[in-house]
């Protein structure tokens, strides 16, 4: 039977990368979406971007929105201090299974716990499933028309503290304009734009990092 695009890639890992070397899975898979297929990860120009805000605040505690294949999870949680944690939630289930794979391979399972299911019916439930009180960061790249009613949810279940950053990929490719409208304009948030390009592309797209004012 046919394969899948994540499985190849998934495979493209296994044969280039070092099992236990995070950035040598990163470099596999941009690799892989540079020179066979692209795919939706937010790429190494972005990545880059995203690597120093991680690194700028140093979280001990991580949501990612949308995993996907895990390469910007194996990206995030190489750059985690001990003890820090990464959770991140994918709806789809086969990009969880590879995703799995990828996060082991890369030698990173004990600091991140995949969740698998909807958004906005894991937020709620965050404190008492996982014994989180707030998120330092939060890196959204899942649906792009959650956005912003999941970072509205994390306000009101009090995931957020002042001081907590908000990274969001794709703000201007596919796009996501109510919530970019939202965190310019709200009193509560800060917001700065990085200009970048879309993964593997000479297509514009950027990161927007907003920090919650409480
Ligand atoms: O996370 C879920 N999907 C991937 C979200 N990510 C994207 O859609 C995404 C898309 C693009 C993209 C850009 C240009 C283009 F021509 C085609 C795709 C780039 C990116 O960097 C993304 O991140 C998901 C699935 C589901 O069924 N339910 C809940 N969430
Ligand atoms: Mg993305």
């Amino acid at each position: 039977t046919q394969s899948t695009r994540p499985q190849r890639m998934l495979a493209a890992v296994q044969k280039n990368a070092t099992r236990g070397d995070p950035r040598s899975v990163v470099k596999a898979i941009d690799q892989f979406c540079r020179q066979k297929e692209w795919a939706m990860n937010v790429g190494d120009e972005k990545g880059c971007i995203l690597d120093s805000v991680v690194s700028e605040v140093n979280p001990a505690t991580v949501l990612e929105l949308g995993t996907y294949c895990g390469y910007s999870t194996v990206r995030i949680a190489s750059l985690l201090p001990p003890h820090a944690k990464l959770i991140t939630l994918e709806f789809n289930p086969d990009n969880a299974v590879i995703a799995r794979q990828v996060i082991a391979w890369a030698g990173l399972e004990d600091k991140i716990q995949l969740v698998e299911g909807a958004s906005g019916d894991w937020i709620p439930k965050m404190k008492e499933e996982f014994g989180v009180k707030t998120f330092d960061l939060v890196f959204l790249d899942h649906w792009k028309d959650r956005y912003l009613p999941d970072t509205k949810l994390m306000e009101e279940c009090g995931l957020l503290r002042k001081g907590s950053i908000l990274l969001a990929d794709n703000v201007i490719c596919p796009g996501t304009p109510d919530y970019l409208e939202y965190v310019r304009n709200s009193p509560r948030y800060k917001s700065q734009y990085f200009k970048s390009h879309l993964e593997y592309t000479k297509v514009e797209d950027g990161l927007e990092k907003s920090v919650f004012l409480g």
